[in-house]
């Protein structure tokens, strides 16, 4: 039996964030190995027109937690629902709630964040930093409590090249922007982020950075580990592969390419590509749990998640096993043929923006205007365009995270532990992973049917007749228009065609004499 998979048998276990995509993966995990837990608290807020429980029944009745339900089938009373929003200040838990939470809890699995990047600076700090500090006081009310995990990112101290596994000290107090978060209005705030965010590229990756000194500063004497992951991918194994439910980090561009609307990202091929799986993840921080808990290090320990020292792989490597997986898995009605290519010339990038993003986008625009629908491309293509940009920061840089700390917790696993825990990104193969993203994607974002993949071949087939068609022919208007006003490439054509002719006399001249 896994030593860790025992420990979690019996506890009592504080989940926030855990209707995102790490959360679920991390609730399936615990459930499934560690079925006679005692309760999993979950903070949820109501969202899209549903209660917290139709919340928590669709996400227990989804694919990803089928083989749940097999080992656990009670798994329904295994989780208890408590309603709060991390962007109030008292986290909007009420009294009964917060008195069972404060008696009951033997570890907090914070996950809950905004990831996005350009979150205003007053709404990512009250999440990320402010209800962070909340969850600490809270946590430091616990009375049986064990361990408080935070999940960090790997990018909170992106602007540095080489990252060690330590809380790096922010220019100005974490304490100072929340006290003035209090008393500036948004357009203020607005004004000064980019002087306070300095050298970080977005408000996320600065108020994880300030988050973490927040743990730091703040742990009291609780056991406290933080994990950073860096570009979270889908599953690699558990409970099966390819599972993703969201379109952040590269997913978004891989449905773009794959669909034929995107045609060029600006970004370094060269540069590598961090992604990590996110059952690989969640084996970490469920191991960071036992051990923080069990061991109960002296100070805070960082643990890097990454892949780019122990098995690295870049963008450009990554772009090519997409597109050939897209032959082979392709989406269903691609507006074009997929083809994509990561560059940082801007002549490309000026090239293929207008004749291969922006001529279609508003010429198909024009198309659905005509025919009495809402033009839709151009938005679409606008949408992709500032989504590069935004991402532009992360496709051009390389950075290196050392992982001892990381590495030392691997060989404190005992070996069933390694195995049902595993977190070495060493055994991961890039071209599986990435063939089983695409098909991942394709199942369970856009909920295509493998059955559809016959026709999408064949579609691909037509797109590709079409553009060698369309291609031949614009190459003969050209050079129609070319020959008939230029003297130079009348003569050129000349050479051509009389080369071509003296070629296959000679051919047929020498075939005879043999026969
Ligand atoms: C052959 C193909 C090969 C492809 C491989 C190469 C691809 C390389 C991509 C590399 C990406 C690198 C990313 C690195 C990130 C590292 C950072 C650290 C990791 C983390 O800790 S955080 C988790 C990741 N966070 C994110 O990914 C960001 C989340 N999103 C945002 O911040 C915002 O959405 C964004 C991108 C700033 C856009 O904001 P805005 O313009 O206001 O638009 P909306 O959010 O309202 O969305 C509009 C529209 O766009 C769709 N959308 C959102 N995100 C993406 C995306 N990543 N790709 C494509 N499309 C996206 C969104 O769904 C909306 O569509 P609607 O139709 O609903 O309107
Ligand atoms: N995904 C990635 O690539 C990486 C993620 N991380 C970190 O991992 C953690 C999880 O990320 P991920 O799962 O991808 O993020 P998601 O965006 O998928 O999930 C965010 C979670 O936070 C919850 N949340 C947001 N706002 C509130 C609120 N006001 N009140 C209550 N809950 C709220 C969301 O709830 P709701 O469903 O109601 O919106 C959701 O459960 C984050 O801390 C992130 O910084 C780190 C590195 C990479």
């Amino acid at each position: 039996m896994s030593g860790i998979s025992t420990f979690y048998g019996g506890k009592s276990i504080l989940i926030t964030g855990a209707t995102g995509f790490m959360g679920k993966v991390l609730m399936e995990k615990l459930l499934r190995t560690s079925p006679n837990l005692k309760v999993l608290y979950i903070l949820v807020r109501p969202k899209a027109g549903q209660t917290l429980q139709q919340r928590v029944f669709q996400i227990l009745n989804s694919k990803l937690f089928e083989k749940v339900k097999e080992v656990c089938p009670n798994v329904h009373e295994k989780i208890r629902a408590i309603y709060a929003d991390l962007s109030q200040n008292d986290l909007a838990i009420n009294k009964e709630d917060m008195q069972e939470l404060l008696s009951c809890t033997n570890i907090v699995f914070h996950c809950a964040a905004t990831v996005r990047f350009d979150d205003h600076l007053r709404h990512a700090m009250q999440l990320n930093v402010i209800a962070t500090q909340q969850l600490l006081l809270m946590a430091n009310q616990m009375t049986k409590l064990e361990a408080f995990i935070y999940i960090s990112t790997a990018f909170s101290n992106c602007n540095l090249k080489h990252i060690d596994e330590v809380i790096y000290p922010c220019p100005v107090e974490p304490k100072k922007i929340i006290d003035s978060m209090e008393w500036l209005d948004d357009s203020i705030i607005e004004e000064i982020t980019p002087k306070l965010i300095g050298d970080q590229p977005n408000t996320y990756t600065y108020t994880k950075a300030l988050a973490e000194m927040v743990v730091q500063q703040e742990n009291g004497n609780l056991n406290v580990a933080i994990v950073r992951p860096s570009i979270v991918g889908p599953t690699w194994q558990e409970p099966f592969p390819g599972w993703i439910d969201n379109i952040n980090g590269p997913t978004g561009f891989i449905i773009a390419a794959g669909k034929g609307f995107l045609r060029s990202i600006r970004g370094t091929p060269m540069a590598v590509a961090d992604v990590v799986p996110v059952d690989t993840v969640i084996n970490l921080i469920l191991a960071v749990g036992w051990y923080t808990a069990v061991h109960r290090p002296k100070s805070t320990l960082i643990y890097h998640c990454t892949s780019g020292n122990m098995n690295p792989c870049n963008w450009g490597k990554i772009g090519l096993q997409v597109l050939a997986t897209f032959k082979k898995i392709p989406f269903e009605r691609p507006f074009r043929r997929p083809n994509v290519e990561i560059t940082n010339n801007s002549f490309t990038i000026k090239y293929c923006n207008a004749v291969s993003h922006w001529a279609p986008a508003i010429i198909y625009d024009f198309y659905l205007g005509l025919t009495g629908r809402k033009p839709r491309m151009t938005k679409l293509m606008n949408r992709l365009l500032r989504t590069n940009s935004r991402m532009e920061y992360f496709l051009n840089r390389s950075w290196e995270w050392s992982t001892y700390n990381t590495e030392m917790l691997m060989f404190a696993l005992s070996p069933e532990d390694q195995k049902v825990f595993n977190f070495d990104m060493r055994q991961l193969n890039w071209i599986d992973y990435i063939e089983n993203y695409v098909l991942g994607i394709k199942m369970y974002l856009l909920k295509e049917d493998m059955a559809g993949i016959p026709e999408a071949r064949q579609h691909f087939k037509r797109l590709r007749n079409i553009h060698y068609l369309f291609n031949t022919a614009l190459f003969l208007i050209v050079w129609r228009l070319l020959i008939a006003r230029s003297q130079m490439a009348r003569k050129v054509w000349f050479f051509i065609v009389s080369f071509c002719y003296k070629f296959l006399s000679y051919f047929r001249a020498s075939s005879t004499l043999k026969a």
